[in-house]
């Protein structure tokens, strides 16, 4: 698919958002775009998912095409499952393979209890996890993902790295604007900043910041049934435990606001720990690392740490020596 001098504005007259853009994306290839605040990404990414059409300027050759926007309208008179069947049939598939691949999809993403829950009584984690089944299950052949990340489950957002792999695998194309600048980094292809309304190519394969630097663990303790309140500082990556306890992991830079957030937040939470925390890279995910990993997902080793009895985190590091641990309270 080809963009050729696409510009975008909202309104007649209104400023112009995107002018002058030129964009071939590769088959078989990861794209990530990035920029400031409001430079146009979301612009960007619902023009190529073709949710918006251009002010001017043209779109060549569009593929079958499936978009996980930034905010996803869960206020739907549907059940989980009944809304991603009816999904699937409107990009084509028959009645059976769509239940198939809904039912497969909320599994892969550990959402198959909620199967029979109204959309608009889903938490906000399970209702991101429909949000990227509804994109996944037609195989697109672009897909388009706008912070899709947000709000899953360490185990989900892990689950979505895989499904972006088996995707371009499979010769699709998969773009996609993320904050944290470490997402896929060792696997990006193709590297866009919005500037100024333009698109400026950059090579390397990591955006700025992208190199792994040191993280902080925070487990906390929220009102029960509480999810993390919204927009937390340092995008922290989060893990519920069975006992109603959250594991956040931001980056260390990160961390005091991140504690001063929760601690101020309307229930407040309580904190149970914090610890420092070496970045997890498994290597044989290198090619797709899930950043800013919790504590619970494989190593290299392809264990878990509660597998392992001399606690490293399967990375070939030991992850002790940097490790202090406080306890604070609310
Ligand atoms: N539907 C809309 N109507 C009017 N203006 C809009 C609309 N959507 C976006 N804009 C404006 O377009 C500009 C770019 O917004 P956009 O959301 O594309 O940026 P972004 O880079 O994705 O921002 P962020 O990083 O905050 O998500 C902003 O000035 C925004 O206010």
């Amino acid at each position: 698919m080809k963009l050729r001098n696409v510009g975008r504005r909202y309104g007649r007259g209104g400023p112009w958002v995107l002018r002058g853009v030129d964009l071939e994306l590769p088959a078989g290839g990861l794209v990530r775009i990035d920029g400031a605040n409001g430079t146009g990404k979301s612009t960007l990414l619902r023009v190529l998912a073709g949710i918006d059409r251009p002010t001017e300027g043209q779109v060549d050759a569009r593929p079958r095409t499936a978009f996980v926007p930034e905010r996803f309208p869960a206020a739907l008179p549907f059940t989980a499952a009944d809304y991603l069947v009816r999904l699937g049939r409107i990009h084509g598939l028959r009645g059976t393979v769509a239940r198939e691949r809904a039912a497969g999809w909320l599994e892969r993403f550990g959402a198959e209890a909620h199967d029979r829950t109204p959309m608009d009584e889903l938490s906000k984690g399970t209702s991101q996890k429909v949000a990227v089944a509804q994109a996944l299950l037609a195989e697109p052949e672009l897909l388009v993902l706008d912070e899709a990340w947000t709000g899953l489950d360490v185990p989900a957002r892990t689950e979505l790295d895989l499904a972006v792999a088996e995707r371009i695998e499979a010769g699709g194309t998969v773009v996609f604007v993320d904050h944290d600048p470490r997402r896929l980094a060792g696997a990006v292809d193709e590297l866009y900043t919005v500037v100024d309304g333009g698109l400026v190519r950059r090579t390397g394969a990591l955006p700025d910041g992208a190199e792994a630097g040191p993280e902080t663990r925070i487990v906390a303790m929220g009102p029960p049934g509480a999810e993390p309140p919204d927009g937390l500082p340092g995008a922290p990556a989060y893990e519920a435990g069975p006992d109603g306890r959250l594991t956040l992991t931001a980056p260390a830079e990160r961390s005091d606001a991140l504690l001063r957030a929760l601690l101020t937040a309307r229930p407040p939470w309580h904190i149970e720990e914090v610890r420092a925390a070496l970045p997890v890279v498994p290597a044989a995910r290198a090619a797709f690392p899930e950043p800013a990993q919790g504590s619970a997902g494989p190593g290299a080793d392809g264990r878990t740490p509660d597998d392992r009895s001399d606690g490293s985190d399967g990375s070939g590091r030991s992850a002790s020596p940097t490790t202090t641990t406080r306890h604070l309270t609310s």
